[in-house]
């Protein structure tokens, strides 16, 4: 029997979304959807506004214009108390995996658990779990000194999806890492996304990453501030309708200024 036919369903949608700083317009007119499942990449050479597009998506920064949905609810027209329970369902990792030093590995992915008001036994589980599910078990009581960078980003990780999120964003996943952990790290945000289905969201610069991993994405250009494309990398790279993603993908390098 055929496996069942996924039916597309977008958790995020922007609509005109148009964002600046200040004055400063650094991206304007985007309108594209993340769709259940899929691992999305947000792409385009430096200073386009990869990260501030990432910033609005997880409601740090504020639209100058347009909206951001998520599952059919705008969360820029919605209330706090609306918001908040948008927030709870999304996990964010930074570049650094941002732990708390002075918390052992445990500390930090527990710290998510107790904030959401879970019981002290159940809280001690989940951190075993999902530390063994990015491949840390048995380092519980570490401090993130006595680790590595790449264990560092696994341990923020574990920490982000400590709540089962439905969206996980992550800015530049790979960064800094050797290129076995960053293929393990890729590996790992693969298997999230098929054993609990998460959809994800990443900045990334590593093109070799961003092959294995992604299923749809957007290109942002910065000259003329806007979406030159979007869908698949590995499909942009030969079919997109403009020449400077096919070369970007193609090199990891854009013609003209905005390198
Ligand atoms: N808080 C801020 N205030 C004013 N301008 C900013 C701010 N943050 C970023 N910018 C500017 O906005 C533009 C987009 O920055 P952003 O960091 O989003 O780009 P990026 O595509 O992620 O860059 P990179 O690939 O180099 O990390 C850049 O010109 C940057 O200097």
């Amino acid at each position: 029997m055929d496996a069942p036919k996924t039916i597309e369903f977008p958790v995020i949608e922007t609509r005109a979304l148009t964002m600046r700083y200040g004055d400063r317009l650094i991206q304007k007119n985007l309108n594209f959807k993340v769709n259940q499942g899929d691992i999305f990449v947000i792409m385009g050479g430096s200073g386009c506004g990869k990260s501030t597009l990432l910033k609005h998506l997880i409601g740090l920064n504020s639209p100058a214009e347009g909206d951001i949905v998520y599952n059919g609810e705008s969360y820029i027209s919605a209330d706090e108390q609306s918001r908040q329970q948008m927030r709870q369902r999304w996990g964010i990792t930074f570049q650094s995996g941002a732990l708390f030093s002075d918390m052992t590995l445990a500390e930090n992915v527990a710290l998510p658990l107790r904030h959401a008001g879970a019981h002290r036994s159940e809280i001690r589980d989940i951190v075993h779990y999902k530390l063994s599910l990015v491949g840390l078990g048995g380092y519980e009581d570490y401090f993130p000194s006595q680790i590595s960078g790449g264990m560092c980003k696994r341990a923020g990780l574990a920490r982000a999806i400590a709540l089962d999120p439905e969206i996980l964003f992550f800015d530049e996943p790979s960064a800094g890492l050797d290129p076995l952990s960053a293929r393990r790290l890729d590996d790992l945000i693969l298997h999230l996304r098929d054993s609990i289905g998460t959809t994800v969201v990443i900045v990334t610069h590593e093109l070799a990453s961003m092959f294995a991993i992604a299923s749809n994405g957007i290109f942002l250009d910065a000259v003329t501030k806007t979406a030159l494309d979007h869908g698949d990398p590995n499909w942009l790279k030969e079919h997109s309708r403009e020449a400077i993603v096919r070369s970007f993908l193609a090199r990891g390098e854009t013609e003209g200024s905005q390198l």
